[in-house]
């Protein structure tokens, strides 16, 4: 949707549940780069009459959307999500509607918050000395990935509540969730143009929106080749730009859970069994190496292997369901490969799952590999599937552990430290203070909510500008700094000299 209109062209794409041979949903059509360019035009003239909108009244909007989804579409956004993007009902339910509701609301409420700071001038003469919060001049590309319908709303709809206009590319495969986001914001009073939906083939949208002088943003989230592409481009491109475009992308993990000696054994399965594979391991947030000392191992084994065999792997319309298919043919290869990876190498053993089978769907089991190398792909590499790769040390070595986990990954996204020993995790929490961006004591490495845990990572796991956090709205905004006064200027000299 650009503007008011919808606009078809000649690539036909259909929203397909994980699970290869059922229905259709819906039918969408990807956008040329013609069209993306005719997307950007529109949205500099929508620029026009939002800016002019009082930021009290976009409140509104937001919350009004923020009630709808909270009711009427209730239902419509979870079960596209569940259907689209293969969650079962209590992933669709924390993700599409209450993570999204919250983006809205805390949003407001923070941009609010945050606007009430000024600037004071110890000048009398000057009657107005003040900082006006502007939108960025050009247009937001919001970038987003399948696997949260939440960043999606959130990528494409902050920027636009700050007052900027944005062209929205939604996943190939988080098209239709995506699409009743736009739906209710509309239904909400946002103009049309203020966003325009724009499904489109990566490469095709990125290199022209890249190529625009009048990008004044990129907000991504989505796998750091993704975003080196893109920021290289703006790179490359920056000699025809009006702006030095603000880049905020977030991207993938190697999220570790490290347990010492003295940890909890039955937090340290639970936790790990749901990191690793609630939505099968395809949040950038899931646990994929875990570290366990040897004193513990055969009691975490034992456990862990015992509630991996209660994971029912199903139809997402199965309320006892505790996972379903993977995303697609793509990320099933993907997957796999690292499955058989396993299989071949003599430093590795699977010990749970390993089964795969696409005749239904893209299915694979939630699967625990030990490794006797913690350099292994598998203890370095981002996966995005249900795969654990477990490293067992000798208890000796916990410290140098720390060490191992900091460094082994160029990600810095999430991490996990379990014991019950104070002194240890206060050492280790210093220790490790570079290596996530969310960081959890005790407790699994997934689970962010937004307000509680604003969430991103540095290193190459992002540009860390936590969604969901106090900061994030203003980073959309381009303040200017007004000082005006009414008094004549007599005289070119300084006081000293009068
Ligand atoms: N750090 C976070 O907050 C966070 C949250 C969710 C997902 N992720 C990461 O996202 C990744 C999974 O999502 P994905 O598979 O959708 O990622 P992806 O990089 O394949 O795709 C992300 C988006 O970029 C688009 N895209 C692909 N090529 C493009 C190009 N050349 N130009 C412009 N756009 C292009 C895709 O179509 C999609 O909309 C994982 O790496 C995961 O860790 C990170
Ligand atoms: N907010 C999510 C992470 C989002 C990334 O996929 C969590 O913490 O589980």
């Amino acid at each position: 949707m650009i503007g008011d209109q919808e606009h078809r062209t000649h690539l036909i794409q259909h929203q397909v549940m994980p699970h290869k041979h059922s229905h259709k949903l819906a039918k969408f059509y990807y956008a040329t780069s013609e069209l993306v360019q005719k997307a950007i035009e529109t949205a500099l003239q929508a620029r026009v009459s939002w800016e002019r909108v009082p930021l009290k009244d976009k409140f509104d909007m937001w919350l009004k959307a923020a009630d709808l989804m909270a009711g009427k579409y209730r239902q419509d956004l979870n079960a596209t999500t569940m259907l689209g993007q293969s969650k079962t009902i209590i992933q669709a339910e924390i993700d599409s509607a209450a993570e999204l509701i919250d983006f809205l609301r805390f949003n407001a409420l923070y941009a609010k918050e945050g606007t009430k700071w000024q600037p004071r001038s110890p000048e009398p003469n000057v009657t107005v000395n003040k900082l006006r919060l502007r939108g960025l001049e050009g247009f937001v590309a919001a970038i987003s990935p399948f696997n949260f319908t939440a960043i999606g709303g959130n990528l494409a709809y902050t920027p636009a509540m700050m007052g900027n206009v944005v062209l929205w590319k939604p996943s190939d495969t988080a098209i239709l969730s995506n699409f009743t986001i736009y739906k209710i914001m509309r239904e909400a009073g946002v103009p049309g143009g203020v966003v325009s939906f724009i499904p489109s083939d990566g490469p095709v949208f990125g290199d022209t929106v890249t190529k625009s002088p009048h990008l004044a943003a990129i907000n991504f989230t989505g796998s750091v080749p993704t975003f080196q592409r893109l920021w290289a481009q703006v790179g490359e491109n920056l000699p025809n730009m009006r702006n030095f475009p603000r880049l905020v992308g977030e991207c993938g993990g190697k999220n570790y859970h490290l347990v010492h000696p003295s940890a909890d054994v039955t937090s340290v399965v639970n936790g790990t069994i749901r990191s690793a594979f609630e939505y099968c391991g395809q949040k950038c947030s899931a646990c994929s190496r875990a570290y366990f000392p040897e004193s513990l191992w055969p009691e975490i084994k034992e456990k862990l292997l015992s509630v991996q065999k209660e994971l029912k792997v199903g139809d997402v319309r199965e309320p006892d369901s505790f996972m379903s298919a993977v995303i697609d043919a793509k990320a099933f290869k993907r997957i796999t490969g690292y499955i058989e990876h396993a299989k071949a190498s003599s430093k590795t053993s699977i010990i749970a799952g390993g089964k795969y089978d696409d005749s239904i769907g893209y299915f694979v089991e939630p699967t625990i590999v030990q490794t006797t190398d913690p350099h292994d792909r598998l203890m370095t590499e981002e996966i995005f599937g249900p795969i654990l790769t477990v490293y067992v040390y000798p208890d000796g070595q916990v410290n140098s552990m720390i060490n191992l986990v900091n460094t082994s990954t160029p990600y810095a996204l999430t991490g996990a430290i379990f014991s019950q020993d104070e002194s240890w995790l206060t050492a280790a929490t210093e220790a490790l203070k570079d290596s996530a961006g969310n960081f959890y004591i005790n407790d699994k490495s997934t689970g962010s909510v937004v307000a509680q845990q604003p969430f991103g990572g540095a290193r190459l796991s992002g540009t860390n500008d936590k969604a969901g956090g106090l900061q994030y709205a203003l980073r959309w905004t381009s303040p200017q700094a007004i000082k005006q006064t009414m008094v004549p200027l007599t005289d070119i000299k300084y006081p000293y000299m009068v």
